[in-house]
């Protein structure tokens, strides 16, 4: 397979004719084999003239190319020896759905988190600079919506200074998922129509303009590249370009332009229906419920109006639905000026990008005890994203918060109570989380003990283990519980509902057991069985604490339950540890049974 795509070297031999067939043959080769896998489809069909425009202009790797998000590398991929792995993408072991670093010397950024790419190509370009090369170049290729984060703006107000041989190809298609939101897309707009008034904002901050360029038309991208690279100064090539360009049912998709698809017919461009109803879809149905019941609720999103589940609130409560664009650190912040207001902003943003917004939920929210609610989907384990898009660190930078209040949800019903009790808080923040996954049946409580749901008891058994699960972890402590009844351990297992901080009565819970045990879809450290095992051991009560998580360390991509398994999540893992840990009894000691009855 790698035989019938050319090389780098080839390709900067090919005449056009040949590089148009190219471009057909890398096209066909995308639809047919994310068709298959999954996968950024819509960005990639966007960018196969440009990816091979750049791959002949500039000398990777000895020239530094960045994809900003990375979502849009697939070509690059082809272009640099890996079309025969295409069947094994975003799977375990196989290549990400981003650059890797491990794959390619051709690839740089692994970070999936948008908006980055302008910042490393200052950088690269200053150390170029340093070192004395000077016929190296930094290159950037950046999306109209990756633009709209704030951090973008940090780099051009560096790059604007000037004197670094910095190439920054803008990726035009006016689109993240949905048309991009704001000012910044009304100018790009005009400079597309040819209508932009004299000097445009690159050129205003120093940067050389090259464009409005057809970014289908491979010639004229060279050109314009060639030029821009000739001028050793940070220029900005203006590539206008369709996302799904080449594929009818994504040009026909007016939601996203099959941003991200699930495997699916490429012939029909219909994608195998999931079973089940996500955690988004659910929390898209309560939220909307919400906004008819609490007036002052408003949502906002970070140019992921639907992938976070608003699209049915939108269209009910259109006036009160806010899209920022990909600027979480602005989307929190004003939040926490819609709350001065008198409003209840809910931010609805992918748990591994709240990271990006730690201090704005800090500083502007909690410091002030504003009452905004965090939706944080795709939390823990993701998947086929990788290790920048698993939501995994934020219960460890919630922990840190003062008056952060975090739920997370067992199942639909849970979502649906937590949620209305979030948005019911006004004195302090609060975030609710939910998986990237299907959700599961109800999980019914036995009783309610001072706001902890107590799930299960082994009846007529005495209290060895104490299971604390987080959320959907539930479900698998449950599971736990049944294996280590059937080695004559009692067992409690309870959902807290409201994981941080940790509910006192715990530590009650804690003092009647031989052992406690914790589960959470979240890093080990600094989330909620820390928190659990941190204030037992601020009272005299001994009872052992094990903190079940994941590893703080980046989880390759691959599936979710799967990798779930690995970090002993899993019912299994659970029962194995806890029967590994728990104390021996004292020659002749009651059982724990005897004790409490
Ligand atoms: C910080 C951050 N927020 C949100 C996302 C989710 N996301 C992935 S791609 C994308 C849209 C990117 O639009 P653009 O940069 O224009 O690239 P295109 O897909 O149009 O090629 C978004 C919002 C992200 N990767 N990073
Ligand atoms: C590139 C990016 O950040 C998103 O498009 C990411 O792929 C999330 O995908 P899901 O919405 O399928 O979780
Ligand atoms: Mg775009």
């Amino acid at each position: 397979m790698t035989r019938s795509f050319p090389g780098l070297s080839e390709l900067k031999e090919l005449d056009h004719d040949r590089l148009s067939a190219l471009a057909e043959k890398i096209r066909t080769f995308l639809v047919r084999e994310v068709s298959r896998t999954g996968g950024h489809l819509g960005p990639n069909l966007g960018v196969v003239e440009l990816t091979l425009a750049v791959h002949r202009v500039f000398d990777s790797p000895r020239d530094k190319i960045v994809f900003d998000t990375g979502h849009q590398s697939y070509v690059h991929k082809i272009l640099t020896g890996r079309a025969v792995d295409f069947g094994t993408l975003r799977k375990a072991g196989g290549i990400a759905g981003y650059p890797q670093n491990s794959e390619s010397v051709h690839d740089l950024v692994e970070n999936s988190h948008a908006s980055t790419a302008l910042s490393y190509v200052d950088g690269l370009a200053k150390s170029f600079r340093l070192r004395g090369e000077k016929d190296r170049t930094a290159v950037a290729v950046v999306g109209d919506g990756a633009l709209t984060g704030g951090l973008a703006w940090e780099a051009l107000n560096n790059l604007g200074a000037g004197g670094s041989p910095v190439v920054v190809v803008l990726n035009d298609n006016g689109r993240s998922y949905a048309p991009t939101a704001g000012g910044l897309a009304d100018h790009l707009a005009a400079l597309r129509s040819g209508e932009g008034t004299g000097t445009n904002l690159f050129e205003l901050l120093g940067f050389g303009y090259v464009g409005p360029i057809d970014g289908h038309d491979t010639v004229a991208v060279e050109e314009a590249l060639r030029e821009a690279a000739s001028r050793r100064e940070p220029t900005v090539v203006h590539c206008v370009t369709e996302k799904g360009h080449g594929y009818v049912h994504a040009e026909n998709d007016e939601a996203d332009r099959m941003h991200a698809v699930g495997a699916m017919d490429p012939e029909t461009g219909e994608q195998k229906p999931g079973s089940g109803r996500s955690w988004t879809s659910l929390f898209g149905d309560v939220i909307a419920e919400i906004g008819a019941e609490h007036e002052d609720v408003v949502a906002m999103t970070a140019a992921m109006l639907l992938p976070v589940g608003l699209g049915r609130f939108a269209r009910e409560f259109p006036e009160r639905v806010i899209d920022v664009g990909i600027a979480e650190q602005h989307a929190v912040t004003s939040a926490a000026g819609l709350a001065m207001g008198g409003s209840h902003p809910v931010v609805c943003v992918y748990a591994t990008f709240f990271n990006r917004a730690f201090d704005q939920a800090l500083m502007d929210v909690a410091l002030h005890g504003l009452p905004v609610t965090f939706v944080l989907d795709r939390a823990g384990v993701t998947g086929p994203d990788g290790p920048s898009h698993h939501g995994m660190w934020d219960l460890a930078l919630l922990g840190r918060i003062p008056g952060m209040r975090v739920a997370a949800p067992r199942d639909a019903d849970q979502l649906s109570l937590l949620l209305r009790e979030a948005v019911a808080v006004s004195t302090g923040p609060t975030a609710v989380r939910f998986p990237k996954a299907t959700a599961g049946p109800a999980i019914p409580a036995m009783q309610r003990m001072d706001g902890v749901d107590l799930l299960r008891r082994s009846p007529g058994m005495p209290l060895d283990v104490l299971i604390v699960a987080a959320g959907v972890t539930a479900t698998a402590a449950l599971e736990a519980a049944e294996l280590l009844e059937s080695e004559g351990l009692g067992v409690t297992v309870v959902d807290p509902r409201w994981i941080l901080p940790v509910n006192p009565v715990l530590v009650h819970f804690a003092a009647r057991h031989r052992l406690v045990v914790t589960v959470e879809d979240g890093v080990r450290g600094g989330g909620m069985g820390s928190a659990l095992r941190e204030a037992v051991s601020d009272t005299r009560v001994t009872t052992p604490v094990v903190t079940l998580g994941l590893p703080k360390s980046f989880l390759a991509h691959g599936d979710r339950a799967t990798i779930l398994r690995a970090c002993g999540l899993d019912g299994p893992s659970i029962a194995r540890v806890a029967s590994a840990s728990i104390p021996a009894l004292p020659e002749g000691a009651p059982t724990s049974a005897e004790v409490t009855r």
